[in-house]
């Protein structure tokens, strides 16, 4: 690859950089951009009805400033805007933003778009950056400085005329391609203009239109311009950050620790090209830091819901928060770590999310538990049991798990993936209360103690033995002794106890007990779980001999 074809980017010389040693403590102003970066980069673009549905889903997110479009672009931008209007669909704590180049008939035309409005953001742009200057404008630096203040000068008279109160937002469009110090006169120039004072701020959008180089240059360049403008109180710096690289939303956090004030971008980064800032993500992770993001992303497959058919974009599996895999773990030691961590949080009952690979709480987000974990040929026991606890209320002994886990991970290396329904209906087929050749029938358990010091019980246990039904008796001085000797002592495989458990499958009257076995044969290194499941403890119990009675016959047979 002819790499000797691009050129380094120029880097701004700032020793003495802050932004580094600070962390984000508060939400930015947030305007979203959907309806205009967003809008204009999509293959269909929305129709009316589309915009209006992304319109109040903004405001429902809690967007307080929204890009409604670039209404001198076109009808359906112009018509857009006036229905929002017209319809009275803007509330009042929202203030709409309207984009124009800084050309005459656009602006005049935008003004006539915005009338019956009491309040909106006009966003001007030029280009600055050295290239465009060479080759799409064919000017030098003051003839494009021109540029601006003549826009922004219309915009000052249109202003005048205007029955609300505009906001002037001017953007050097292709800042990271400028220089700093010339994107600075240029700025400083615009607020001359217009008047800017602490009291009737300009916001200066600093956009990173085509990311050109690392998180930390953009950083640089915004904390350069916050430190340089003649008067910062009169100004509210914004970042609208691209995707070029890929680090969009690094590029943004940095900006934020630079000093902007300000993020325009865009729901799940849609946007030219590869994208906008993805503003979903960067509130996001704020908020998992612990700082109120000031957007309500509680519910964010609705969000997704309403993305997806308005912007007919499909949101990746792996999208930060909002993939559908994004909760989900496959692989063993995952799994194992994560259902672990929830029972730790449930145990300590602690208000505090720390949870191994799991950053926030699907709950947070509207989104649940249950998939977080899938089954398929990387997955270990701690899936597995986490499937069976959470899902079926099984708590399998370690051993089980084990054991259990080698019979799905033999089925997913055969067919991929296995559902939770699959791991269960395993786990009965293979376990519970298995039938052939021995199949319990009916028990009675019989108290035979003489005195109170004693302790002695004598199991009567009916089961079908290879298909001929026979009644066993056996002692011992517990229910489980009792019900071992009458295996032991009729016939059937000598057996020892490795392992024994059990616990209520559900809470309340109708409640079964499961009950887990582990059986060694006398002198052989054969060895196999059973589990029972039966409202009465002991019957459970005796089921889940048979089970593993059952399977050691099996393996005896091989
Ligand atoms: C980075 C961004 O996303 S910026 C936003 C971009 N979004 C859009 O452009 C979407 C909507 N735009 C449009 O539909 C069209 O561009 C329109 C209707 C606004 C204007 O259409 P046209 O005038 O036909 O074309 P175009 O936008 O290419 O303008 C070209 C002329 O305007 C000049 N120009 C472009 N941008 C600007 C600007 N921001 N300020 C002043 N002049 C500009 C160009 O230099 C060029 O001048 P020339 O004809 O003398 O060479
Ligand atoms: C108009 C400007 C802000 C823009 O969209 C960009 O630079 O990406």
């Amino acid at each position: 690859m002819n790499y000797e074809k691009y050129k380094r980017f120029e880097t701004i010389k700032l020793k003495d950089r802050t932004w580094p040693d600070k962390t984000i403590e508060k939400a930015p102003i947030w305007c979203s951009v959907d309806l205009r970066d967003g809008n204009q980069a999509l293959i269909t673009p929305m129709k009316i009805e589309e915009k209006v549905e992304m319109f109040q889903l903004l405001v429902d997110l809690g967007f307080k400033e929204i890009e409604v479009g670039f209404p001198s672009s076109s009808q359906i931008e112009y018509d857009f805007l006036r229905l929002l209007i017209e319809e009275n669909l803007i509330p009042d704590d929202v203030t709409v933003q309207v984009l124009t180049q800084a050309r005459e008939h656009l602006i005049r035309k935008t003004f006539e778009a915005l009338k019956g409005l009491d309040k909106a953001i006009v966003h001007v742009y030029n280009s600055t950056s050295i290239l465009q200057r060479d080759v799409v404008f064919n000017k030098d630096k003051d003839e494009i400085k021109q540029i601006a203040i003549d826009g922004v000068q219309l915009v000052k008279d249109l202003s005048k005329e205007f029955e609300g109160k505009v906001i002037l937002e001017y953007s050097p469009e292709s800042f990271t391609g400028t220089e700093v110090d010339y994107a600075m006169e240029v700025c400083e120039a615009v607020m001359d203009t217009w008047g800017a004072s602490k009291d009737n701020k300009v916001i200066i959008n600093l956009p990173s239109t085509v990311e050109m180089d690392t998180p930390n240059v953009y950083a640089d360049q915004i904390e350069w311009m916050c430190r340089n403008f003649k008067d910062r109180e009169r100004v509210i710096i914004s970042v609208h950050p691209h995707n070029d690289r890929g680090c969009g939303i690094a590029s943004t956090e940095l900006a934020l620790l630079a000093g902007a004030d300000r993020v325009e971008g865009t729901l799940f980064g849609n946007g030219e090209r590869t994208g906008n800032v993805d503003v979903v993500t960067v509130a996001l992770n704020m908020f998992t830091h612990g700082v109120d993001p000031q957007l309500e992303l509680d519910n964010i497959n609705d969000i997704k819901h309403v993305y997806e058919k308005c912007t007919k974009m499909e949101i990746p599996p792996r999208h930060p928060y909002v993939g559908q895999l994004v909760f989900t773990a496959f692989s063993g030691s995952h799994q194992d770590a994560i259902n672990k961590g929830m029972h730790a949080l449930r145990e300590r009952n602690s208000k505090m999310w720390e949870v191994p690979y799991l950053p926030i709480d699907p709950s947070d987000l509207g989104r649940q538990y249950e998939p977080i974990v899938r089954i398929n040929s990387q997955s270990g026991k701690g899936g597995v049991a986490y499937v069976m606890e959470s899902m079926y209320g099984y708590h399998l002994p370690k051993g089980l798990q084990v054991n259990f886990a080698k019979v799905i991970q033999d089925i997913s290396e055969e067919e991929g993936e296995v559902s939770p329904e699959r791991v269960y209906d395993t786990f009965i087929e293979q376990y519970v209360d298995i039938k052939e050749p021995y199949e319990f029938i009916k028990q009675k358990l019989i108290d035979i103690s003489e005195d109170d010091s004693e302790f002695e019980r004598k199991a009567e246990i009916t089961l079908k033995d290879h298909g001929e039904i026979r009644t066993i008796v056996g002692y011992g001085n517990g229910p489980i002794d009792a019900v071992k000797d009458a295996f032991n002592e009729n016939g059937f495989v000598y057996t020892h106890f490795l392992d024994y458990s059990e616990h209520s499958l559900s809470s309340g009257s109708s409640s079964k007990a499961a009950a887990y076995v582990y059986l060694r044969v006398k002198g052989s290194a054969v060895q196999e779980y059973g589990v029972g499941v039966h409202p009465n403890i002991t019957t459970a119990t005796i089921k889940a001999i048979i089970s593993a009675m059952n399977r050691i016959h099996k393996q005896l047979k091989k």
